[in-house]
């Protein structure tokens, strides 16, 4: 196997991860949309569109032809979940069969309502699939600040050459193999925080602020099981972990997206002003629907897509979920 890790997609997190692998002793090929931004990546040792001012390591060497890829050992695939079939589709022809492919994007694909995982078994049924998830800034991961996350993979031995690979002192992949718990985790925290947010922004309260994630956690592991994640899967790094991270940081998109909700700008206003990826406004309603088909109750996600949906305004969505019956806390 090659020592040469390919990570398809150059946005803040792609990069990050081409900066861990170098810290692990990996180089690294980085596939950007952007032509641009591989240009500027190989001149300057940096991503200036969406990871400014952190000097990467010249081990990173960035490309736009998705060809270069084909000598990698292993591949991280990073792009927005909902441009994520297309861009498989772009790499099929590059693949060698048997090579692990760990999915790092958060979300699930709208209209289809697929995993990331599922997306990958349709585009490259060759790839060994593993999902890299948890509580991770790229800033922070870029920087070498300390760091923990989920590392997915029912083929243990592809997953453990993936964490050496990636893993160092400050940046620690945990082994797993459920794969379905890990994704769902990273899914459904990013549609929670987007709650946290307005919580924030709408001046709610600690107190109500703690309550959304102790009950956005039971939303998250009742669908989780309800597809087939092992329950124990959701307590750890890329369930609990990235909730609590996500919720509690307005440095996350998505919290932010939901602070700028709750002091009522318009979600129109808040994504024109952005060039980054806001994953938990295309996945709440793929959420809702997912859930309504396996009968799975989740309130605060139904109110945060009638909310990106333009179906509800924030505080009639507020009202509707404080005028619930009460109910046992394991329902
Ligand atoms: N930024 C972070 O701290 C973390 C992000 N993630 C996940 O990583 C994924 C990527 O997010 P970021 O790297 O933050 O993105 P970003 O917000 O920094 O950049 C946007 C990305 O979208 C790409 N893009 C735009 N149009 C595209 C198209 N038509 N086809 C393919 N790619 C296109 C851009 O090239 C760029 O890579 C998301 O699913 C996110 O949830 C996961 C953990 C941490
Ligand atoms: O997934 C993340 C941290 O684990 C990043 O969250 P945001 O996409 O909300 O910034």
């Amino acid at each position: 196997m090659s020592a040469r890790l390919g990570i398809i997609g150059a946005g803040a997190w792609g990069t990050a991860l081409a900066q861990a692998a170098a810290r692990a002793g990996t180089p690294s090929t980085l596939w950007a949309f952007e032509p641009e931004v591989a240009a500027a990546i190989n001149e300057t040792h940096e991503n200036p569109v969406f990871l400014k001012g952190i000097k990467l390591d010249p081990a990173i060497r960035a490309t736009n032809n998705a060809a270069d890829l084909s000598a990698c050992g292993a591949w991280l695939v990073v792009t927005p979940a909902q441009h994520m079939r297309a861009s498989l589709e772009a790499f099929r022809a590059h693949l060698r069969p048997g090579t692990p492919v760990a999915l790092c994007s958060k979300g699930i694909e709208r209209g289809s309502l697929k995993l990331m995982s599922n997306v990958l078994g349709e585009t490259l049924p060759h790839a060994v699939p593993a999902v890299l998830s948890g509580p991770s800034f790229a800033a922070d991961v870029a920087r070498g600040l300390p760091t923990a996350v989920t590392l997915a993979c029912t083929d243990a031995s592809a997953g453990e050459k993936l964490i050496a690979m990636i893993g160092s002192a400050s940046f620690r992949p945990y082994l797993a193999d459920d794969l379905i718990g890990a994704e769902i985790g990273g899914s459904v925290k990013n549609v929670l925080a987007i709650a946290a947010g307005i919580v924030e922004g709408r001046e709610l309260g600690r107190s109500a602020h703690a309550a959304l994630i102790a009950r956005g956690f039971a939303e998250m592991t009742r669908l989780a099981v309800a597809l087939g994640a092992q329950r124990e899967t959701l307590t750890g790094l890329c369930g609990l972990g990235d909730l609590v991270l996500t919720c509690s940081s307005p440095q996350s998109r998505n919290m932010s997206c939901g602070l700028a909700l709750g002091r009522g700008e318009s979600l129109a206003d808040i994504m024109a002003a952005r060039n980054s990826v806001t994953e938990g406004v295309a996945t709440a309603p793929a959420v809702m629907e997912l859930a309504a088909r396996h009968h799975v109750d989740m309130p605060i996600c139904e109110a945060v897509a009638a909310i990106v949906s333009g179906k509800a305004s924030v505080d009639a969505a507020i009202n509707a979920l404080l005028a619930r019956p009460f109910t046992s806390e394991s329902a």
